[in-house]
């Protein structure tokens, strides 16, 4: 009998897009299928369904990856700083391919790992569907992600992340460039220069010291033009419903309500995302109650400001000026009114546009995505749960124990059975705050849906597959006493309402229940129903049923050794001597059919199960 060896804990598959086969037996309407966004494989289009054989399967997957020397390959769409680029080549096959339209962006889509995009390329839902399951990672060289269909890429299981710091600094710098160069007439001054005039009385300007700015959106960009706009001697508040205010506070900014801010300022500095609730929420109602004669700075989304509102307010004289780098559609159109205005100063969404923040962003984002290639979770990720470094590393082996917990739960369930309710029970001497699960919940609804459906799951749509499914996983924790050292003590899956292919792994209450715990770093299997067992967690399983009497093990154990089956653990849990036992028997290799046969037809065994793991 060979000792087990210590599974490897790769993080690997909780973004992988690695797809296992699955399990034989296993039938898909052991989950209750529900109505779904993509028809039935990772990711569909319309084309998919209509030819179900032009769906890349994982071999071909594997087979582009091999043509391409086995790296990942990522398409960059916009310009990105070179160092982000290096980086990239080292690790990837790298695309540069601008300015693509939708449809060649989709044809390219397909082929591709990872896709870095900036805020030009609108990354679609059809962007998703057309990438047939293939696309991991969308990187954004940059903050704003309204440009990427969130919903759609965490219903593909394709992470999102971003580079959401490198740019702060160069777009607070360029917020403060067009307030000084608005209140100067910087541009139209020097246009009319340019063009031959000498015109003072006309560009007279105002002064900014004194004047009350009010910051719109506290965040990174907000909070570092607020800093500036102090040191020009400016009176500074802010509107922001969700920034500390100890934070504000600590710079010397006072945070408001939105009426206040915009009733009182003298300058309105737009800094907030452009979300469903900050659209258009400059408007012909907000501008009515601003202050007559404010001047608008709009470094953030031109989607943020309805922009025929901005042109009547600018007509009737309540807005003074405005400085826009962001506009609604973008290039706007070559005759737009707001853009020609002459109390318009524009630039092209130059925000981030500085050597330093490209470099910047450009190498943030290249870590991010080679990262998530790599399969960890990245710390900007939008769609999926942030997860520090140290907790994913503790809580390795208890990912993929939890996976192999539900792998085996749902692998008892006889056909037909419609899994409606999964409960996982963490036993921890921890307190519940400092023990972050949605990791090992994500991992048990990969097990259990993955052997039986042809959906993929990793920790990106784990949470949206389980509600597609109807399947409603419960958390409970049970405080145990002891040193809150060790994360966990067990996982527990218990599957409730169904019924067992193998009666051995129902609980008193009717539940198929199986229990796994750690040890030396490896998961093992600790309960099955009442029947307390130990085997390690790998390769594959065969559990028997029998009544506890000697000879029992060798029996089984020589048809295995004559099958030239190499067992790797093995263990009996017994409810007393002389009554019901199970025997958990961990197998390298998966056996043939004959031998199942005959241990079927040991006397004395009453039912018996093969799980793969
Ligand atoms: N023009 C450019 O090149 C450029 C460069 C960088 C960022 N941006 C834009 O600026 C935005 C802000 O960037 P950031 O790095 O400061 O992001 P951030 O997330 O750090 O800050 C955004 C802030 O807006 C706040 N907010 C959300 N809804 C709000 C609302 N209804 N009213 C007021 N505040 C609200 C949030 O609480 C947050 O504090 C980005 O989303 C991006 O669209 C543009
Ligand atoms: O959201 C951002 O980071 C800025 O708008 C920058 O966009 P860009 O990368 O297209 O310059």
């Amino acid at each position: 009998m060979a000792l087990a060896t210590p599974t490897p804990t790769p993080l690997r598959h909780l973004l992988a897009a690695h797809h296992p086969e699955p399990a034989a037996g296993a039938t898909p309407s052991q989950l209750a299928q529900p109505p779904r966004a993509f028809p039935p494989h990772r990711l569909r289009s319309t084309t998919f369904a209509a030819a179900p054989s032009s769906r890349p399967s994982a071999v071909t997957r594997a087979a582009a990856r091999a043509a391409g020397g086995g790296r990942p390959t990522v398409l960059v769409t916009e310009k990105l700083g070179a160092a982000g680029l290096e980086l990239l080549r080292a690790f990837a096959n790298v695309d540069c391919a601008y300015e693509l339209t939708a449809e060649e962006l989709r044809a390219k889509v397909s082929l591709v790992d990872a896709l870095v995009v900036r805020s030009a390329t609108r990354v679609t839902r059809e962007v998703f569907e057309a990438a047939r399951g293939r696309l991991r990672v969308v990187g954004r060289a940059g903050v704003g992600i309204d440009n990427v269909d969130l919903q759609a890429a965490t219903e593909a299981g394709c992470l999102v992340v971003n580079a959401p710091t490198a740019n702060t600094v160069a777009a607070a710098e360029h917020a403060v460039a067009l307030l000084a160069a608005m209140a100067r007439n910087v541009a139209q001054a020097d246009a009319s220069l340019k063009s031959g005039k000498w015109q003072r009385s006309k560009y007279v300007g105002v002064s900014l010291v004194g004047k009350t700015i009010a910051i719109m959106g506290f965040g990174k960009v907000g909070s570092e033009v607020a800093r500036r706009a102090k040191g020009l001697g400016m009176d500074v508040i802010a509107h922001d419903p969700y920034a500390p205010v100890d934070r504000a506070r600590a710079i010397g900014v006072d945070l408001v309500s939105f009426d206040d801010a915009i009733s009182t300022a003298d300058f309105i500095s737009l800094h907030m995302p452009l979300t469903p609730s900050t659209t258009k929420l400059f408007n012909d109602e907000t501008f009515a109650k601003m202050t007559k004669g404010v001047r608008i700075i709009n470094v953030a989304r031109g989607g943020v400001v309805d922009e025929e509102a901005l042109l009547r307010a600018l007509d009737n004289g309540t807005v003074a000026q405005a400085a826009l780098d962001v506009f609604f559609e973008e290039p706007p159109p070559k005759d737009s009114k707001l853009v020609h205005h002459e109390n318009v100063t524009v630039t092209p969404h130059l925000g981030a546009s500085t050597t330093e923040a490209q470099e910047g962003v450009a190498l943030e984002i290249a870590e991010a995505v080679i990262g998530a290639l790599r399969g960890e979770l990245a710390a900007t990720a939008v769609n999926a749960p942030m997860v520090s470094a140290e907790v994913l590393a503790e809580l390795s082996p208890y990912v993929i124990l939890a996976e192999k917990l539900g792998r085996l739960a749902v692998q008892l369930v006889a056909g037909g059975s419609g899994i409606k309710a999964v409960k996982v029970v963490y036993s921890s001497a921890r307190d519940p705050d400092d023990l972050d699960t949605r990791i090992l919940r994500a991992m048990v609804t990969k097990g259990i849906v993955e052997p039986i459906s042809s959906a993929f799951v990793n920790m990106v749509n784990a949470d949206y597959v389980a509600k597609q499914r109807g399947l409603r996983i419960i958390e409970e924790r049970i405080l145990l006493d002891g040193s809150p050292e060790v994360p966990i003590n067990s996982i527990q899956v218990q599957l409730a309402n169904v019924e067992s292919k193998f009666a051995g792994a129902l609980s008193d209450d009717g539940d198929i229940r199986v229990e796994g715990k750690v040890k030396d770093g490896t998961p093992h299997l600790t309960l099955v129903g009442p029947f307390s067992v130990d085997v390690s967690l790998e390769g594959n399983l065969i559990l028997c049923r029998q009544v506890d009497q000697p000879g029992i093990i060798g029996k089984v154990g020589s048809i295995l050794g004559t099958m030239n089956l190499n067992v790797n653990f093995m263990s009996v849990g017994r409810i007393a001597p002389g009554k019901q036992a199970i025997m958990a028997i961990g197998i390298d290799e998966e056996p043939e059919k004959e031998a199942l046969k005959l241990i079927g037809e040991t006397p004395s065994v009453q039912e018996f199960v093969f799980l793969k793991l």
